[in-house]
């Protein structure tokens, strides 16, 4: 099974060249490093009222510049959406400057992060997309039918690497495709974090490097009789399965620099982001 490596060095000052970044900003509150993922996307895109939050809020995460020139400095490439949400003013003072303004008011079944999405995915066909990156900025905290909303595009499009942020938390999904190494930035993110079932349970998930890993014994192989011989009766392989209602991971603590997760099902991982 292939490897899919990820590493939260978005959130560093300076990152490497790959993959490529495109930011979607949301309509909620935008986090303080905003600007940082800004400087490091190739892309970046408003879904709807998230045009208002960077013409509101981008001067006042910058508060020694001149608030016109953070707007004209900040100016998105795409505004997409159904256009309920952005203000006139705003609209207009974007499009003025050349941003590309994309209605899509008739598709009320799709969200905007969802059009958004799908808009970066045709913005770089020819691109292999392990080495497109889509930060969603302002993806969680407000309103709860929207975050769920958010994280059902990330199964949605669950061939693209997505990473829904807020000023707390990110979140990605771990496809049952590949096994994934997460490499730690022990100075912006952690300890804890969590492994999430979405969509269906998972019977056999293999962790290492959490707190309270994942252990995956094969039923009737010298390995489990090895262990029951040790004494070891308690080891349970039930304890791989996770599912709601039942055992999902939760609270867990990153130990090392570097996670191994492999599962049967995809997998939500989150973390938090360390405060100032
Ligand atoms: N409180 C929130 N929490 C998380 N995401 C949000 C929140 N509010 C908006 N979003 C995200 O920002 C996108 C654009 O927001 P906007 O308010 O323009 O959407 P909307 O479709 O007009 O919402 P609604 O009509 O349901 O109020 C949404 O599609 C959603 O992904
Ligand atoms: C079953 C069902 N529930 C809700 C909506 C409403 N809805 C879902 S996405 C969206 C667009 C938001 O910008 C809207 C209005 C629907 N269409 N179908």
């Amino acid at each position: 099974m292939e490897l899919m490596s990820h590493s939260s060095t978005f959130l560093l000052p300076t990152i490497p060249p790959s993959p490529t970044y495109a930011l979607v900003v949301l309509n909620q509150s935008l986090p303080r490093f905003a600007p940082l993922l800004w400087k490091h996307a190739q892309l970046r895109l408003c879904a709807d009222g998230g045009a208002n939050r960077v013409y509101d809020d981008m001067p006042l995460l910058l508060p020694h510049e001149n608030a016109f020139d953070v707007r004209k400095r900040y100016k998105p490439d795409v505004i997409k959406g159904d256009m309920d949400s952005i203000r006139k003013e705003v609209l207009e003072f974007y499009a003025n400057m050349g941003t590309k303004i994309i209605d899509e008011s008739d598709d009320q079944d799709t969200t905007d992060l969802h059009k958004c999405v799908a808009y970066i995915c045709d913005w770089a066909p020819d691109l292999d997309k392990s080495n497109l990156c889509i930060l969603v900025a302002g993806a969680l905290g407000g309103r709860f039918d929207h975050e769920i909303g958010n994280i059902n595009v990330l199964c949605r499009f669950s061939t693209v690497r997505i990473i829904l942020i807020s000023d707390d938390c990110l979140i990605h999904l771990l496809p049952r495709t590949h096994c994934h190494e997460i490499h730690i930035q022990p100075t912006i993110e952690g300890p804890h974090c969590g492994l999430i079932p979405i969509g269906m349970p998972s019977g056999s998930t293999t962790t290492t490097g959490l707190q309270w890993d994942l252990v995956c014994i094969p039923v009737g192989t010298w390995v489990e009789d090895f262990l029951l011989g040790c004494g070891m009766t308690g080891m349970p392989h039930a304890e791989t399965e996770m599912k709601f209602g039942g055992l999902i991971s939760t609270s867990n603590i990153v130990k090392g620099e570097k996670i191994t997760v492999q599962s049967d099902s995809d997998l939500l991982w989150t973390i938090n982001i360390k405060k100032l």
